[in-house]
């Protein structure tokens, strides 16, 4: 067998410190690099106790994201199975993977979406009120991550404001930090609190299902009324259920940690690019003050005002490419695979940088400026080269959510406040991007 170059490192501990730190430094790119140089473009190394191979470029990405699920296939940590549960999406494959998917995306898609985007402005408008009217200063990151983690409560739940949602903002605090740690059960671990957490999270859901579903028996409740009311309608050809109820508590937690993070940071780094760069902040101040202009005072925006919004979602795109919240992935090898001249045994990780194609010069020429112009015709971009969502059939459900919230929130913002940022905040990853100090900002109504 022909393995790849490069060494697995100390016995156990392989690469994972040094791996860490550059996690916590924002250097994982030069980590790559520096191996890159040593043994080339794909090499052997030894992270979390797995030997793996690292590859990187729009030809992996291709290979690894459209790969059958025989060969690869996603990899989480133990713990994130045992508290997020066994028949999540990330967990299943194949068949059982689609048919998953596909009942998210009947909530997911846009033409369910596209009705909730003044479901999503009242609670914007909301958030900001209470959290940003009358206030001097800001600390950008926690507030978006409220705000996100809001949004989802109400069009997944249908849980408004008020003690449920407080003590659910918590829960899910607990299990997505339980989810990422050592699976180790014994009180004050962070495992054992997100296994608690799971359990109570769980009970609130199972309750929430009953209820819905005695909405939709009586006819009370609209039949896309939030996720939950959309999962229990949908139905095989020969009317049974599609998501069990296990299913759906398991899918609500990972859409829940998968979809509230990446969001709010996306947000975080376009408040600190408007605050440090007039030009874009001039052109974006100028599309969203024009639609401000077209709305009566309080009338909501609507799925044709953020079709205006063109140059906002190519800032917000090229923010993407440059500080992607999700840098790459792991994946698992079930069987022996060849891969340009190596073998890649079974039993091996894959460590994909998916994200370092966004700095391939041949790609996006000067790839460190900031240039929202790239994003002006799609289309011309090759395929697999901005994974900023992913690629393949496990690309990011999540997409047009995560558009409408970002261009709704970033229009309120524009439109009502200027700001400057208070220090020079810089960010870790961990693994995703984790401003030290929060982005402190000063704010001023407009
Ligand atoms: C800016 C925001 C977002 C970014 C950058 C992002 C990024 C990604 C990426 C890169 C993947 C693929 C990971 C892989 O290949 O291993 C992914 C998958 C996923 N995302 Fe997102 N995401 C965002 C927002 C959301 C939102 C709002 C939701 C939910 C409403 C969501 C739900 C999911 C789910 C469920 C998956 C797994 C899909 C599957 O395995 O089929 N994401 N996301």
């Amino acid at each position: 067998k022909q393995l790849p170059p490069g060494s697995f490192g100390l016995p156990i501990i392989g690469h994972s410190l040094s791996f860490l730190r550059a996690m916590h430094t924002d250097t994982v790119e030069q980590w790559f690099q520096r191996r890159i140089k040593k043994y080339g473009p794909i090499y052997k190394l030894s992270l979390f106790g797995t030997p793996g191979v690292f590859i990187h470029g729009q030809a992996a990405n291709k290979f690894i994201y459209t790969c059958d699920s025989d060969t690869v296939v996603p990899h989480q940590p133990p713990s994130f199975k045992m508290i997020c549960g066994e028949r999540n999406i990330l967990e299943l494959n194949g068949e059982e993977h689609k048919r998953i998917r596909g009942a998210l995306m009947s909530f997911l898609k846009p033409e369910v979406l596209k009705q909730y985007v003044g479901k999503m402005d009242e609670e914007i408008r909301k958030h900001l009120e209470i959290h940003w009217h009358g206030k001097q200063k800001i600390k950008v990151m926690p507030s978006m991550k409220t705000l996100t983690f809001n949004i989802m409560s109400s069009l997944l739940f249908g849980i408004e404001q008020g003690a449920s949602r407080d003590a659910l903002i918590e829960l899910i605090q607990q299990i997505s930090n339980g989810s990422v740690s050592l699976p180790i059960n014994i009180p004050f671990t962070c495992f054992h609190r997100g296994l608690r957490a799971r359990a109570k999270f769980r009970t609130m859901i199972m309750d929430l299902i009953k209820q819905r579903r005695a909405a939709l028996t009586n006819e009370t409740a609209l039949p896309q009324q939030d996720l939950i009311t959309c999962l229990l309608n949908i139905q095989n050809n020969d009317n049974s259920i599609i998501l069990s109820d296990e299913e759906i508590v398991n899918n609500v937690i990972v859409l829940m940690i998968a979809g509230h993070d990446t969001s709010s940071i996306l947000i975080t780094f376009l408040v600190r690019l408007l605050a440090t760069d007039p030009t874009v902040y001039a052109t974006i101040s100028k599309e969203q003050e024009e639609i401000a202009k077209s709305k009566a005072s309080g009338e909501l925006l609507t799925w044709n005002d953020l079709a205006k919004m063109k140059y906002t979602w190519r800032v917000a795109l090229e923010t993407l490419r440059i500080y992607p919240p999700v840098y790459g992935a792991f994946k698992k090898v079930l069987k022996d695979f060849e891969y340009e001249g190596h073998t890649i045994p079974k039993g091996w990780q894959i460590v994909l940088a998916s994200c370092m194609a966004h700095m391939d010069e041949q790609i996006f020429p000067d790839p460190s400026k900031f240039d929202p112009t790239r994003f002006e015709n799609q289309a011309s971009i090759p395929p697999f080269s901005f994974v900023a969502f992913g690629g393949g059939p496990r690309t990011c459900p999540g997409y047009e959510f995560a558009r409408i919230e970002t261009l709704t929130t970033m229009h309120y913002l524009v439109t009502k406040f200027t700001w400057k940022l208070s220090c020079l905040d810089n960010f870790t990853r961990n693994p995703v991007p984790n401003f030290k100090q929060g982005l402190p900002i000063e704010i001023q109504p407009k």
